[in-house]
This record gives C-alpha cells, sequence and structure tokens, in this order.
C-alpha cells in the first residue's frame, strides 16, 4: 500500500514578529510545492487561525498542543473541540519537548490524543528516545512504551487519523540528524510494534514521519527509505529551505 508523503513544519514559538510571519506566508504561497505531498504548518495558537486564513487552501494548519477536556476550568488550555470549531485540522501531540519540558507523561499524551480523536482531529503523535536511551540500546522500548499508552485507549480505526512522529530527542534542534539508517531502522521497529500492538493493516498503511534536525542537505537520503514516509520539520520550516524539503521526494 502506497503512503502518502507528508511533510510538516512545527514553527514551534515562532515566528516574532509581523514581518517575518508574511515572508513566510509568502514563501508558501508562491513557491512551486510538489502537489502529491501532504503539508501542513503548525504555528503558535495566536496566529493558527489568521495564518489558515491567507495560506494556500491545499497546506493544512496544526494546533502544536490541546487539552483532553472538551471545556471548562482549565486555564491556559485550548480544547480539542475548539480546535475542530475554528476549522484546524491537525493537531501535534507528544512533543518531546511538551514531555520534557511541561513533564507530559505517555498517559497524558494517550488521552489528549484520544480526546482529539473524539473531536474528529487528526493527530501527529510524536516519540521518540533520549541520548542516553540510545546509547543504552533502548529506543525500540521507549518508543513501543511510549506508542502502547495510546493503543491502550484507542480502537483500531482511529488510527486512520494518525501520523506517526519519530524524533529522537537527541537530534531536535541539534543539528545532529539521525543517519538514514538510524532512521529507517527505527521507523521499521515501529511499524513492526504496529503490527502486533494493532493490526498489520494498521502497520501498512499508517505514515511514520522523521524529524530532527532535518534540512535540505539531509532530506532526499532520508525520504528514500522505504519506512520514511515524511519529516516534522523544526527550524528549516522557518527558512526557504523548507520548500526543498517539501519537494524532497520530486525525481527521487
Ligand atoms: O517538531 C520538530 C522537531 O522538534 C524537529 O526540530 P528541528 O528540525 O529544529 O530539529
Amino acid at each position: 500500500m502506497s503512503r502518502q508523503f507528508f511533510v510538516g513544519g512545527n514553527f514551534k514559538m515562532n515566528p516574532n514578529t509581523v514581518a517575518e510571519k508574511r515572508a513566510l506566508t509568502d514563501l508558501l504561497n508562491q513557491a512551486h510545492l510538489d502537489p502529491s505531498v501532504e503539508v501542513v504548518v503548525s504555528p503558535p495558537f495566536l496566529w493558527l487561525i489568521p495564518l489558515k486564513e491567507i495560506i494556500r487552501p491545499e497546506i493544512k494548519v496544526a494546533a502544536q498542543n490541546c487539552y483532553f477536556k472538551d471545556s471548562g476550568a482549565f486555564t491556559g488550555e485550548i480544547s480539542p473541540l475548539q480546535l475542530k470549531d475554528a476549522g484546524i485540522p491537525y493537531v501535534i501531540l507528544g512533543h518531546s519537548e511538551r514531555r520534557t519540558l511541561f513533564h507530559e507523561t505517555s498517559e497524558v499524551v494517550a488521552l489528549k490524543t484520544k480526546a482529539a480523536l473524539a473531536a474528529s482531529l487528526s493527530v501527529i503523535l510524536c516519540i521518540g528516545e533520549t541520548l542516553e536511551q540510545r546509547e543504552t540500546g533502548q529506543t525500540t522500548k521507549v518508543c513501543s512504551e511510549q506508542l502502547q499508552a495510546v493503543v491502550d485507549v484507542l480502537t483500531e480505526a482511529d488510527w486512520s487519523k494518525i501520523v506517526i512522529a519519530y524524533e529522537p530527542v537527541w537530534a531536535i534542534g541539534t543539528g545532529k540528524v539521525a543517519t538514514s539508517k538510524q532512521a529507517q531502522d527505527t521507523h521499521a521497529d515501529v511499524r513492526a510494534f504496529l503490527s502486533k500492538a494493532v493490526s498489520p493493516a494498521v502497520a501498512q498503511s499508517t505514515r511514520i514521519i522523521y524529524g530532527g534536525s532535518v534540512n535540505k542537505g539531509n532530506c532526499k537520503e532520508l525520504s528514500v527509505q522505504p519506512d520514511v514516509d515524511g519529516f516534522l520539520v523544526g527550524g528549516a520550516s522557518l527558512k526557504p529551505e523548507f520548500v526543498d524539503i517539501i519537494n524532497s521526494t520530486l525525481n527521487k
């Protein structure tokens, strides 16, 4: 089964100025983008709706987080229903910055994933190991445990709206990209886990994308790996090279 290549731009807490926002929007609106690639950009909450209104229609937008309740006294949070009502189709959940800096456990990520799917959002579900965990041979175990928490609360049908982003923590924002072999091997392990824990059909159809220091220099080699179905791009998604990354599978 062929899986549509997916490129997400996670802007994180950027950009800060109107001029930078305009430059980024103009870049994406004017570039030639491979029409076969699903492109999703994820700005900070404040910019979600304005960006959605001015970005070319084939580019979708994603929130960078949401809570697991529909409404109520949860100061500072945004609910999946509010995102849905605002016409936001995707949400990123479980990013390592949320797990580390904001102490989100795999169980909380699972609750958020379940709530987002219940609100008919699609989810970019992030998993990944630290450097110490990789060096002690725990990569597969860590990724499997992070996924198992989500498997435990979902049905098989729910997986059609999930894109898994494998993002080794040691490669995020460090300039240290995983080698194409490291990425391929881990993606293959994640797919094998899905096959056992959910079903072979879900394993075959679920997109597993790579994130961590992706740039225009390394995207092509990563993109040809059979289990790499796209990218979640941080720093480079704020730069003109994001267009090269979106187009990385052209003429491959
Ligand atoms: O969500 C994106 C990842 O955190 C990757 O960020 P990066 O491309 O800046 O390393």
